[in-house]
């Protein structure tokens, strides 16, 4: 089915790749595949929650471009982004492990000089706001309700074979291809890893008021092209089984003394 169809859902599920939202589309109930403008959407449901998947496309564009128009569409309560990201060995996480970002930092605004780099916030431009504070492209995630519920259902430590942490997580259009670069991107933005859309998709979500969540399982080490050392099916698993003991425990409707309460914006502000 094609067309402009409009609708709601209480989670927009999203992967740069299919295989990053695949697993989870084949455990939903009654789903229904939908053709749009930036490709094609999955709606079904886990339990009551009304879920819709969709795929991005890789890197910033793709990913902003498709999270504005599925925005649009669908009107979600949360969204959430799967995948894998490549970390950086100076922090703590390991290929197979799960990193939940606690913010998404944009790796690529600011001014290239021969001495090196200043940022957006060196330079005072904001790229967006958030209740009227200037941002200069570090996106926190970890002031939502859901946030906060994840960390309890999830807590940081291991989770049968590896280990969930929750930390920031950096966006970049060039993939670090060595480890000398990998190891200036750590040294510069305080990050765990990388990744190639999570800070457009935080940026959109912003300027929309709806709140997200970002998971990825841990492929590689970031800077190493070596595939030997790419473990990409073992980490979008991990990924997905975090995934699964979220919707498991009801996400995303928000429970209080009053039966369910009306999703803030983001961040954590009340509508
Ligand atoms: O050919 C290479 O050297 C290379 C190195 C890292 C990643 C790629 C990709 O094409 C994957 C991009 C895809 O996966 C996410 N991802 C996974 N690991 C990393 C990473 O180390 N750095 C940045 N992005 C990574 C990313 O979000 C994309 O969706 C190729």
């Amino acid at each position: 089915m094609t067309g402009n169809h409009r609708g709601r859902c209480d989670l927009l599920l999203l992967g740069a790749v299919e295989s990053e939202i695949f697993p989870m589309v084949s455990r939903l109930a009654r789903v229904r595949r939908r053709s749009g403008p930036f490709g094609d959407t999955w709606e079904g449901f886990w339990g009551d929650l009304q879920v819709t998947a969709a795929v991005t496309g890789i890197g910033k564009v793709n990913a902003a471009g498709a999270t504005a128009c599925l925005l649009e569409r669908w009107a979600p309560s949360l969204v959430c982004v799967v995948g894998s990201a490549g970390a950086y060995s100076g922090g703590p996480l390991r290929v197979g492990d799960v990193l939940v970002a606690s913010e998404v930092v944009a790796g690529d605004e600011g001014v290239w000089e021969s001495r090196g780099f200043r940022s957006m916030r060196a330079i005072g431009i904001p790229l967006a706001h958030d209740a009227g504070k200037p941002l200069f492209g570090r996106y926190p995630l970890d002031r939502s309700p859901w946030y906060r519920r994840i960390r309890e259902i999830t807590p940081v430590g291991a989770f049968g074979t590896f280990h969930i942490r929750y930390g920031p997580l950096l966006t970049v259009g060039m993939v670090s291809g060595d480890e000398r670069i990998a190891l200036e991107r750590f040294s510069r933005y305080d990050a765990w890893a990388e990744d190639m859309e999570g800070s457009a998709v935080a940026q959109v979500c912003l300027r929309y008021g709806v709140p997200v969540l970002q998971c990825r399982g841990i492929s590689n080490p970031a800077g190493v092209r070596d595939k030997a050392w790419w473990r990409l099916e073992e980490a979008l698993d991990h990924c997905h089984r975090v995934l699964q003991r979220w919707l498991d425990a009801g996400l995303p409707a928000e429970e209080t003394e009053n039966g369910t309460e009306a999703p803030p914006s983001w961040n954590g502000r009340s509508p």
